[in-house]
């Protein structure tokens, strides 16, 4: 499987470094799409134009670059017929983007994966959707230093709170869109269960953290669903290291004979 991949960031780089040192049996990383032209892997060749990125046949690329960089180069990828794996989830709070999306993807016969990423249980609330799914909730909890360069810095002095904030509280739609690097979570949940703007959510600065927490409560016909991850920072302290593995674990069954974890 000859993979491209957008983004050379946190989740990009350990992604590049894993499919590099073979830990997926099958898996070649063809080319990186970096955002800015003097980035290099050292390894694999980097190009900082799309046009070339996407000039020879992949049979996937993997998105890890931020809302921006899936919408400008989705459409055409899967134009193309290739799949695509999407971290940036909540790009897809647009709807028009996203129906766009599926549209294309469908007519083409691209995939779009969306992996777990940094939350868990999506298997299950998508599976619970089948029946009657009554309500889905979240509350994601992150330290101060996983808020420095979004939207909560320009409202708090984030280097002297010692308190508890409640940054926003509404739903997944707004949530993803308010903290597009730092509430994806918010959005994946929306497109798994009840819908973006059904799926409520909360969004804290949590001082007494040293990592993120992602709570789930959902209800429904199958039962009830109360989970809490907590995440590991990786280098991007508002990203879990969990994001990359679970980007692996998706390749793995991509490839492999067993398919774990739907
Ligand atoms: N679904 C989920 O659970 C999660 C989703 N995310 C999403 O994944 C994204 C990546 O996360 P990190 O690697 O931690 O971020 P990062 O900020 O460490 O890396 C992003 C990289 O993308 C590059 N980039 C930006 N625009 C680009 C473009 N147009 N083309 C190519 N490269 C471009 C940047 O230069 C940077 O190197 C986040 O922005 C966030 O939207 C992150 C964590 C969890
Ligand atoms: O990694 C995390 O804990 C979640 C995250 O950044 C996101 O949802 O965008």
């Amino acid at each position: 499987m000859r993979v491209g991949l957008i983004g050379y960031g946190a989740v990009g780089r350990e992604v590049a470094r894993r499919i590099v040192a073979d830990e997926v049996p099958g898996v070649e990383l063809t080319r990186i799409l970096v955002g800015h032209p003097l980035s290099e892997s050292g390894f694999v060749e980097t190009v900082a134009d799309p046009t070339l990125f996407l000039r020879d046949d992949l049979d996937l690329v993997i998105e890890a670059a931020g809302h921006k960089a899936l919408k400008q180069n989705a459409l055409e990828i899967v134009e193309r017929g290739i799949s695509l794996v999407v971290v940036s989830v909540g790009a897809l709070v647009d709807s028009g983007f996203a129906e766009q999306l599926r549209s294309v993807a469908g007519k083409r016969g691209a995939k779009i994966y969306f992996p777990s990423c940094a939350i868990a249980g999506l298997d299950r609330v998508a599976a619970a959707r089948e029946g009657e799914l009554r309500s889905v909730r979240l509350i994601t909890r992150k330290p101060i230093r996983a808020w420095f360069g979004t939207f909560a810095e320009e409202h708090y002095d984030l280097a002297n709170l010692t308190d508890k904030v409640l940054l926003y509280s509404g739903n997944a739609r707004e949530a993803a869109a308010r903290f597009p690097e730092s509430v994806n979570v918010s959005a994946a949940l929306g497109l798994a269960g009840l819908g973006m703007d059904e799926t409520q959510v909360e969004v804290w600065i949590d001082p007494s953290l040293s990592s993120n927490v992602h709570e789930m409560d959902v209800e429904g016909d199958f039962g009830h669903m109360h989970l809490e991850v907590t995440n590991h920072p990786s280098s991007n302290p508002k990203t879990g290291v969990i994001v990359a593995m679970s980007i692996i674990k998706l390749l793995r069954n991509l490839t492999g004979p067993f398919v774990i974890g739907l």
